[in-house]
């Protein structure tokens, strides 16, 4: 099966101009729902074995999909039954339907199968299902051995990972034509254990694709630790943070990490520490500055980022820093800046408004001139030009104190070291770090603590190599 690594994610309008303009080319809706519900019938004959199948089919095209997978289900020997929420409406529909040809039953009274298909609404849904169809969805879910959702898990909205109404759980989502928003974001995306992209020659494209495992390569034979990547960390009133974000930077690839006006007495050695002044974050060789971490938000802290700001040096900006700056503040700093806010601090920064994940950084990204990465178990990555990069969701033992310092010395390390090699490319740098901050707790395993990662930090690497 492909990976989802580097797919384009399209919303549903996106969807919808992809699939108008195979339309106009020729191709009728029916032929191409014959197409979905081929592709869709293919993946659950391969699940389902000889167990009775159960296909849900709602009003419009999903249900159409839904009716077609049903009648190829059936011509190949598959046990299949249809219920439904009324008649079909669209046209492809209906005539999906009529070729069916064999009994609908009530949704509400449908008895439950082994296998449940949910064709009930695609990227169509408009509002949340009625109580009735929920309950109907969650009994028949709850009853079987294997969920099926095509397209989207039916009450999840399309492009922000909305539930609009209670969603069940899912073993898997048959994604058509190309993952869409809600297939990465949360907490839709959880309601599927796993996504697959079924193609369905829809030509897609899309400036917004899933985060893909990097292409790193080994320091050239000629290389010193100042051509590597130099990161500088400004330490602040919780040292710990600060020596967390060093070391990272260090295991992540930077050639020489430097920590300023930290007092912390665990520092690695190989580490070097300097006093903080303005001399020093000035240092040319720097490839990229991060501030934040541990920084604290005191008259000291506003000092330490007002100097860091007032340098020309790539910057990283994390956790305390976050909330002493305003988006116009950093719109008039030339110089390239990734900023890694959670939640918490991105609503402190850029205002708590409404709208996908993938657009409010976007937003961001524009009012700032920053590349933003906009964290959590849905990772969004977003730069002023418009490239959008979203991560699948990383293992949930993230969720612990002072992996946010290690993203962000990791960030450093990588702005540096790709700096190093040409012009910094804040997004590829960023799209890099998370990558590689996912696969070490994925290495790391359970329960581990923030200082675990950095030491796998150095396998994950040599898994990019
Ligand atoms: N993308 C492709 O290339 C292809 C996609 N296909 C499939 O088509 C769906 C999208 O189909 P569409 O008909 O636009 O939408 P849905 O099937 O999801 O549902 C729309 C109908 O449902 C009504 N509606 C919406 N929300 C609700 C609700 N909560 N309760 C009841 N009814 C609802 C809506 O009517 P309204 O006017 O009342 O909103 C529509 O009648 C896509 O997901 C794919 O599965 C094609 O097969 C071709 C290729
Ligand atoms: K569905």
């Amino acid at each position: 099966m492909m990976p989802l690594d580097g797919r384009p994610i399209l919303t549903a309008a996106a969807m919808r101009a992809a699939e108008e303009q195979i339309i106009a080319t020729g191709t009728s809706v029916s032929a191409l729902m014959e197409r979905v519900g081929a592709a869709v019938a293919a993946q659950v004959r391969r699940l389902a074995g000889d167990q009775e199948v159960l296909i849900l089919c709602g009003p419009g095209n999903n249900g159409g999909d839904g009716y077609v997978a049903a009648r190829l289900l059936a011509a190949a020997g598959q046990r299949v039954r249809v219920a439904a929420t009324g008649a079909p409406r669209s046209d492809a529909a209906i005539a999906a339907r009529h070729a069916w040809g064999r009994d609908v039953e009530a949704l509400g009274a449908a008895a439950p199968a082994p296998v449940l298909v949910d064709a009930l609404f695609g990227t169509g849904l408009s509002r949340g299902l009625g109580t009735d169809v929920a309950g109907a969805l969650a009994r028949l879910a709850a009853a079987a051995a294997l969920t099926i959702a095509v397209d989207l898990p039916s009450g999840a909205a399309t492009d922000d990972g909305r539930l609009l109404s209670p969603v069940p759980d899912y073993d898997l989502t048959l994604a058509l034509g190309a993952l869409k928003p809600s297939h990465l974001l949360q907490p839709a995306a959880a309601r599927s254990q796993r996504v697959i992209v079924l193609d369905i020659a829809v030509p897609v494209a899309s400036e917004a694709s899933v985060l893909a495992r990097p292409r790193l390569s080994a320091p050239v034979v000629d290389a010193h630790k100042y051509s590597r990547g130099m990161v500088a960390v400004v330490a602040g009133a919780m040292p710990g943070a600060s020596v967390l974000a060093a070391t990272a930077a260090a295991r992540g690839g930077a050639g020489y990490v430097l920590l300023l006006g930290g007092a912390s007495d665990r520092v690695p050695h190989a580490i070097v520490r300097r006093r903080f002044d303005a001399a020093a974050i000035a240092d040319k060789r720097i490839g990229a500055l991060l501030v934040g971490p541990g920084l604290g938000r005191d008259e000291r802290a506003r000092e330490r980022l007002e100097a860091a700001l007032a340098t020309d040096r790539p910057l990283v900006i994390d956790g305390d820093a976050l909330r002493l700056l305003t988006p116009q503040k950093l719109a008039a700093r030339k110089g390239p800046m990734i900023l890694t806010p959670h939640a918490g601090e991105f609503d402190a920064l850029f205002g708590a408004d409404a709208g996908s994940k993938i657009d409010r950084a976007r937003h961001a990204a524009a009012a700032s001139g920053a590349t933003i990465v906009f964290k959590g178990p849905d990772t969004v990555i977003t730069a002023p030009d418009g490239g959008v990069v979203v991560a699948l969701a990383a293992s949930s033992w993230l969720s612990t104190a002072g992996t946010g310092d290690v993203l962000a010395g990791l960030v450093a390390a990588r702005l540096a070291v790709n700096g190093s090699n040409a012009m910094p490319d804040p997004l590829a740098a960023a799209a890099e770090a998370v990558w590689l901050h996912g696969e070490a707790a994925r290495r790391a395993g359970p329960a581990f603590i923030a200082d675990d990662l950095a030491r796998h930090l150095p396998e994950a690497i040599a898994a990019c190599l």
